[in-house]
């Protein structure tokens, strides 16, 4: 591994900003991002809490035994509910007891600084970790389009593939699977509980179809400080996730906010607790009952921050469907959603999303 450099670790943010900032483009039309020289305050919000014990905890027969059957059915069918219910209130909700270790989420932090300290220059370098290394926004033109952040956004094939070699950093390889094998067997059981609750059980046992390792992303983000105002630039701009829901491990700095009615809510770190949001194919699948709600992380003028967000993804190949017809949304397949994102931020700094996709501009509402 090379040489730890601190002060060359940063990725070039600064420069970014300069440039954004005499290319004094554009700010956004839409009403979320833009400047407004009196910033509306932001409220903190508890998002529903909710125990998943009952999803995560291994069922033997002792615990059979124990607890009975019955009374463990109706635990199962409460904390379904509760999900359900925060999926399509919010779009957001916590978890405790969610099967994934304290210690392994302490462990995957220390790997993390360890990773970003490296220089940049490594980190930027062709093939370096399978050539995941993500930072700023290179398609920005405008100040409020940069995020000021770094990412390693990791297909979940190349954690363990041979392809990538991680010298050093085998340790970081360990716990990356670990965690991501963790955060997948959560984040399989939210998905399949969300669709039981439209589907009835049987059918939506077998959801989620075409999520595979190979298709799942895991994303270590950091955050450094940021000597600019707040309402220059964001953490990470808003957006909406293009999956079929993430779990996401924030730390203590906080920074996450949320949008909830037509106001940003600021979510306040619990220790121990797992965030879960709802992603666009979720929404689409669920013919817009559950929520992929616009979030955003605020940048921090002193203290870096970290967060490691599991996308729960299909196979490009995948066709995202509905729980029931008529959807509101035309035929697609993973792919081309993902293609049509890639396609609208390179042309306009911004992702579209699932309105690209509806079967008519009419607002459909179902529920
Ligand atoms: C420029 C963009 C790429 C992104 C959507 C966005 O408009 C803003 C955030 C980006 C992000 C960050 C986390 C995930 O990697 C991602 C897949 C997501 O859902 O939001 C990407 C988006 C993307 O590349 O689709
Ligand atoms: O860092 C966070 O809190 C949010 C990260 C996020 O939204 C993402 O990676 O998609
Ligand atoms: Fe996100």
């Amino acid at each position: 591994m090379p040489a730890i450099a601190d002060c060359a670790a940063d990725p070039p943010l600064a420069d970014s900003y300069y440039a954004l900032l005499r290319l004094g483009g554009d700010d956004d039309d839409d009403a979320c991002t833009k400047v407004t020289t009196t910033p509306q305050p932001v409220s903190e919000c508890e998002l529903p809490m909710i125990d998943v014990g009952c999803l995560t905890a291994p069922t033997g027969a002792a615990a059979a035994a124990a607890v009975g059957q019955q009374h463990q059915a109706e635990e199962r069918a409460a904390c379904a509910a509760a999900i359900a219910a925060a999926a399509a209130e919010w779009g957001f909700f916590q978890v405790v007891n969610h099967g994934v270790a304290q210690e392994l989420l302490e462990a995957m932090r220390r790997e993390q600084a360890r990773l970003f300290r490296l220089p940049f220059e490594a980190k930027s370098s062709a093939g370096f970790l399978n050539d995941s290394y993500r930072w700023g926004t290179p398609t920005a033109t405008s100040l409020r389009q940069l995020s000021w952040s770094e990412a390693f956004h990791l297909p979940l094939a190349g954690i363990s593939g041979k392809s990538c070699n991680y010298g050093d950093l085998t340790s970081l390889r360990d716990v990356t699977r670990e965690v991501a094998d963790a955060m997948s067997r959560l984040a399989r059981a939210l998905a399949r509980v969300l669709a039981e609750s439209l589907l009835g059980h049987a059918a939506g046992e077998r959801f989620p179809e075409g999520c595979d390792d190979a298709t799942c992303f895991l994303r270590l983000n950091r955050y450094p400080p940021c000597p600019f105002p707040p309402d220059d630039a964001f953490g990470l701009v808003p957006h909406t996730d293009s999956d079929f829901l993430t779990v996401l491990c924030q730390d203590h700095v906080g920074g996450l906010q949320l949008m909830k009615g037509s106001r940003w809510v600021a979510v306040k770190p619990i220790p121990g607790a797992l965030i879960v949001n709802i992603g666009d194919l979720f929404q689409a699948w669920s013919n817009n009952r559950y929520k992929s709600v616009e979030h955003r992380v605020m940048t921090n003028a002193t203290t870096e921050r970290y967060s490691v967000a599991y996308f729960l993804c299909p196979s490009y190949d995948s066709p995202i469907g509905t729980c029931r017809e008529p959807s509101p949304y035309k035929a697609f397949t993973f792919g081309e959603y993902r293609r049509r994102v890639q396609e609208d931020v390179k042309k306009t700094g911004k992702k579209t999303g699932l309105s690209n996709f509806l079967l008519s501009l009419t607002v459909y509402k179902y529920w």
